[in-house]
């Protein structure tokens, strides 16, 4: 289905691919990522490098620590030790809404399209600064008009491209669940981001949707970004990732090109420690999503965001870091 990424291109060395293996071009170097619930180490990550301008997978059984790893790489949550870059720029200690200004940009497991607003709404909020009631903003006026209708453009025409065009005007509680990952998709797009960070993409959407899902993964590698995706459906990995990390009780145990980390004994082992049951070749069902915590934090970041911007709209949160 995709032109996959030789994986020449992709490491320094195609001989020795190990957890943490060098990569050519790293978008994103981590280096001893580690958080603890409690006496729970969530995330134990020694060293990994995200390869730029290709899809990489996140895999590994529930209770991985793989949200927890995205959460900690974005800002929505601390680590208790590591370092970490994007674009050769450190991001510890950075608040996410930073981050994603800086273009590494993420979707939530349960989406956190704004139900109360329309979807036309949610994609300017994805537009980043859009100015506010300041003075600044009350002095150049027809300057700010001026952005703010190049900012609906965009908008539409990213509504477009993802079939919800004629739901512009719509509540976003309105959409199926899968309409709702696409705006979620459509909204990180408005900022132009240059990593996209996808948890889940295919969890909850009908069959009708994933195809079309898929294709708008692809298509953001043909337009250079670069893609990081947590996904339970293997076929989904398969198709489209160019490569594959997988986690394991906070570690990373092993990575490569699906078609050889799929039969990589310590992929089967971490698998089949966690789920006794499960074929890593027939793995596609859709998980049962917990609702955990934080919506406080995604409050937080968002109120934040407003403050900083001045933009008026108090958008209402819905859901959280999964
Ligand atoms: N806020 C929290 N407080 C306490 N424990 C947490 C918290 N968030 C995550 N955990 C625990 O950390 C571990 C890793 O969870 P995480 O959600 O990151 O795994 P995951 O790989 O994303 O799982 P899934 O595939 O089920 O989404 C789990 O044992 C989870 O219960």
């Amino acid at each position: 289905m995709s032109d996959k990424t030789p994986v020449a291109d992709l490491v320094l060395d195609v001989d020795n691919i190990v957890p943490g293996v060098a990569k050519k071009d790293p978008i994103v170097v981590a280096d001893s990522v580690s958080r603890q619930f409690g006496g729970l180490t969530a995330v134990d990550v020694a060293h990994l490098e995200i390869p730029r301008g290709s899809i990489t997978a996140l895999i590994g059984p529930n209770g991985a620590g793989k949200t927890t790893f995205f959460n900690l790489l974005t800002g929505f949550d601390k680590p208790n030790t590591g370092t970490w870059t994007f674009g050769g720029k450190d991001l510890a200690g950075m608040p996410a809404f930073k981050v994603a200004r800086l273009g590494m940009i993420r979707t939530f497991q349960l989406t956190k399209a704004l139900g109360g607003m329309t979807v036309i709404e949610n994609m300017r909020l994805g537009a980043g600064r859009q100015g506010g009631e300041n003075l600044f903003k009350a002095i150049f006026r027809p300057l700010w008009r001026g952005r703010e209708d190049e900012i609906t453009v965009k908008a539409m025409d990213l509504l477009a491209r993802f079939k919800l065009d004629a739901k512009a005007d719509d509540h976003a509680s309105s959409l199926s669940g899968g309409q709702r990952k696409l705006l979620e998709m459509a909204r990180a797009l408005m900022s132009e981001p240059e990593l996209v960070m996808l948890d889940e993409p295919m969890a909850g959407v009908n069959p009708a949707l994933t195809q079309s899902l898929l294709h708008h993964i692809l298509d953001l590698k043909t337009q250079g970004m670069t893609v990081l995706f947590v996904e339970h459906d293997m076929h989904m990995v398969n198709e489209i990732a160019d490569w594959v990390v997988v986690m394991a009780e906070g570690r990373i145990v092993a990575e490569g090109p699906p078609s050889t980390v799929m039969t990589d004994p310590a992929v089967i082992d971490a698998y089949l420690g966690a789920h006794h049951d499960v074929d890593l070749g027939t793995l596609t069902g859709q998980q049962e999503i917990a609702e955990t915590m934080d919506s406080d934090l995604v409050k937080h970041e968002i109120e934040h965001e407003i403050e900083e911007d001045g933009t008026a709209a108090a958008p209402t949160t819905k859901k959280a870091t999964k």
